[in-house]
């Protein structure tokens, strides 16, 4: 049985669709990471799942039950938002354990889900302190707490780090993939930033315009994205796309290159496209290569770190074929060329 399970959902705002019919079963333990351009759609999702907007139309169930007609608090899930909404006149303590002293739990048992909670996070030393007398990161381990507390079926995550540095962004994201572990939680998160999504995801939902537009592990979007959006969408710099007529690719309109599959040789080698190297950026691992071929196009090769390259310079820019991404003109993605494919190639 899915842990959610979403059939058909849909949300207007005012006759306005911003939720266009998604489907999309999560299982148990699963981590799913929506992601897509803002205004797509996720937080809406999110939000709808959790009880907190109504529905237009669809079904979502959670755990095999339909929640659709219950109140956030009886769905049995739990959400971080990106602004912790911590109380600031109770103690950490006291905010994690507020959902269940509403709830009518006994003392005890409040007291020891709050221990567990706050131990799960790291924040056992702080169980007195006010929100005012914590830093960001620990907030957002409050916020974290005060879910897990709850013992919730499926958490949900709505940007929860977007309010942090980046040094305390990639402890926290480290920190919220060892709870999945550890927990075997059902998580559905949403964010815009790519490494979280990649990182943490067993699996990447990308929104675009109010529909799912791929699902999968976050190496099937990467490598093989199914559509031209897929593939502008994930990956830092984006991927370089050509007309395919140029690249003498028929039944192609467009073929993409992520820049870290570019291949530069200096101008007297065979081969390949013209281009000139107009900037690098030195990104200390890595160099950024920046060129402008003949025909005018702009594109980025990813280059190791003491590669040659500088500003000025002629070279030839190639590839390995397996590498192209061709897509057709409405932006699909066409299977792999003959070529690619061992059993043409015979
Ligand atoms: N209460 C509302 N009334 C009217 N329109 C709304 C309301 N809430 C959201 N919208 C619209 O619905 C669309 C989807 O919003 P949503 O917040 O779900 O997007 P998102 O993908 O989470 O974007 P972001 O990444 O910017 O948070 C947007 O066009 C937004 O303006």
């Amino acid at each position: 049985m899915s842990a959610i399970s979403l059939s058909g959902l849909a949300k207007s705002y005012r006759d306005v669709p911003v939720v266009k019919g998604v489907d999309l079963d999560i299982a148990e333990g699963e981590f799913v990471v929506l992601v897509g351009p803002s205004g797509c759609g996720k937080s809406t999702l999110l939000k709808m799942i959790a009880g907190l907007e109504e529905l237009s139309a669809g079904d979502i169930r959670i755990a095999g039950r339909s929640v659709v007609d219950l109140a956030p608090a009886e769905r049995e899930l739990a959400m971080v938002f990106q602004s912790y909404a911590l109380y600031p006149h109770m103690t950490v303590a006291g905010n994690i354990g507020f959902a269940l002293r509403i709830a009518g739990l006994p003392r005890a048992e409040i007291d020891r889900r709050v221990r567990a909670a706050a131990a799960t996070v790291k924040l056992e030393g702080l169980l007195d302190r006010y929100p005012r007398a914590l830093s960001g990161g620990q907030r957002q381990r409050v916020a974290i707490a005060r879910a897990l507390a709850r013992q919730p079926k499926v958490l949900l995550f709505d940007e929860p780090l977007s309010n942090l540095d980046a040094a305390l962004r990639q402890e926290t994201r480290v920190e919220i993939a060892r709870l999945h572990k550890a927990l075997k939680a059902t998580i559905l998160y949403v964010t815009h930033d790519q490494v979280e999504a990649m990182t943490l995801a067993d699996r990447i939902v990308l929104m675009n315009n109010g529909r799912i537009e791929q699902a999968g592990t976050p190496l099937d979007l990467y490598e093989r994205p199914a559509t031209l959006f897929v593939a502008r969408f994930l990956g830092t710099p984006a991927i370089n796309l050509f007309g395919a007529a140029r690249m003498g690719l028929p039944g192609a309109a467009t073929v993409g290159i992520r820049p870290e599959h570019l291949l530069l040789e200096d101008a007297t080698h065979p081969g390949g496209l013209a281009a000139r190297v107009e900037f690098v950026e030195e990104l200390g691992d890595v160099r950024l290569i920046h060129l402008l071929t003949e025909a005018d196009e702009k594109i980025v090769a990813k280059q190791p770190a003491g590669s040659p390259w500088q500003a000025g310079q002629s070279v030839r820019v190639s590839w390995r074929t397996e590498h192209l991404h061709r897509f057709d003109l409405a932006g699909q993605r066409l299977d792999d060329a003959p070529e690619q494919r061992p059993e043409k190639a015979a």
